[in-house]
């Protein structure tokens, strides 16, 4: 085991050191893209400024016999293409124990890693799959000359994964974050679903019987069935200091569940979540930034508590210390959204309403 002291050494000579803290960049939206598709590779360049995160992936729903394709296509959209401030370029390499994940890295990093900011690893099963992996980019930092670390993103879709995932969060100061996989994870846990992401009509709670009858008509709750797992995800997160996020919402056309589903992992702390088509960006970044009435309310709660201690009544509502924090929360993330987002900056910037905050 390494020690704490070395916790921040770099693991290769000549590699950057690495970082303390992950920086807390907006990422409320990761868009996914096949680079061998040309007509989807054609597209990135317009998404740059639109997107928080453009993500050239490797892995799943990339074809075999078109994976060197898709390596080579995000060499070259890397090369060429400005990102600028407001889009970061991540990617996703194929998984550890593929033919293909060695020469991702190390085409990736030799070649564009100056432009990448997050290597997303997937089926990630615990820490051991980090340090392979943390070790393995300082050795082709220091080859390439980088100045910067790049960062590391696990993806939590293996039952083994899941029962590690907080040894995975801590396991190298590269994590920047974690996604749920559920589709990955459904099958490694032998779920009995056909899908990605999202709910299932069949896992539901129904209403006890009324008089004692069985057969009257009895209201049904359909349940989250990622709730345990998100659940876990962000406690680990928030121990570690790196960020939560969503993942895939298969059912493209299913628009309203999709914005529930990102609407749930926000509320539990997701900081964003994947878009794995153009119509999902604006859900995505919509859900994942505080609205204004939530920013509202928490600027009133602020003015009204003063040095920050003590209880006081706001709307028939008792406020205190924790309540403020969670208030400071909301606003620390939209003062970081608005700083690279013109519109959210002008919706933020409007005085508040006199019914503002009342329900927020
Ligand atoms: C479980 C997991 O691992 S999830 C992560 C892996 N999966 C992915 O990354 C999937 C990425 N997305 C896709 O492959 C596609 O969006 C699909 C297959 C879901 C749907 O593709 P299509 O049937 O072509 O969708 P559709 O016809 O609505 O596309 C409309 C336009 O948007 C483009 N488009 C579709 N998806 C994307 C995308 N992710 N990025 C950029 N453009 C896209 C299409 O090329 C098409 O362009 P055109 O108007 O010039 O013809
Ligand atoms: C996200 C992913 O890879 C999965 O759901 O399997
Ligand atoms: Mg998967």
């Amino acid at each position: 085991m390494r020690s704490p002291k070395d916790f921040f050494a770099p693991l290769a000579v000549g590699a950057p050191t690495p970082l303390r803290e992950v920086p807390a960049r907006p990422s409320r939206v990761i868009h996914f893209f096949d680079p061998s598709n040309a007509k989807m590779a054609a597209k990135v360049p317009a998404m740059v400024g639109t997107v928080d995160v453009l993500l050239g992936n490797l892995e799943d729903a990339v074809r075999a016999a078109r994976k060197e394709a898709a390596r080579a296509g995000l060499v070259e959209i890397a090369r060429g293409t400005d990102f600028g401030e407001a889009t970061q370029l991540w990617t996703r390499i194929n998984s550890l124990d593929s033919p293909w994940a060695l020469d991702d890295l190390t085409t990736l990093v030799t070649e564009v890693g100056d432009k990448l900011d997050v290597i997303m690893v997937p089926k990630v099963q615990g820490p051991e799959d980090i340090h392979y992996v943390d070790r393995l980019l300082a050795q082709l930092e220091a080859r390439a000359g980088l100045q910067r670390p790049i960062l590391v993103h696990a993806i939590l879709e293996t039952a083994r994964g899941v029962a590690n995932v907080e040894q995975i969060a801590g396991a190298s100061p590269r994590m920047q974050g974690l996604s749920l996989g559920p589709a990955d994870l459904a099958a490694d846990r032998r779920m009995k679903t056909t899908r990605v992401g999202g709910g299932h009509p069949g896992y539901l709670v129904r209403q006890d019987p009324v008089d004692g009858d069985i057969n009257a008509n009895r209201q049904t709750y359909q349940q989250d069935l990622w709730h345990y797992t998100i659940a876990r995800m962000v406690d680990a997160c928030a121990m570690h200091g790196i960020f939560p996020y969503y993942g895939p919402f298969g059912d493209i056309q299913d628009v309203v569940a999709c914005e529930d589903q990102f609407r749930n992992a926000f509320l539990l702390g997701c900081v964003g979540t994947w878009s794995l088509h153009p119509v999902q960006v604006e859900i995505a970044k919509r859900v994942f930034s505080p609205s204004a009435e939530d920013v509202a309310h928490a600027r009133r709660v602020v003015a009204a508590m003063g040095d920050g201690t003590a209880a006081v009544m706001l709307d028939g509502k008792m406020e205190d210390d924790a309540s403020l924090k969670q208030c400071l929360v909301m606003l620390e993330l939209a003062e970081r959204l608005a700083a690279t987002d013109p519109e959210l900056a002008q919706l933020y910037a409007a005085e508040p309403g006199p019914s503002e905050g009342a329900g927020a």
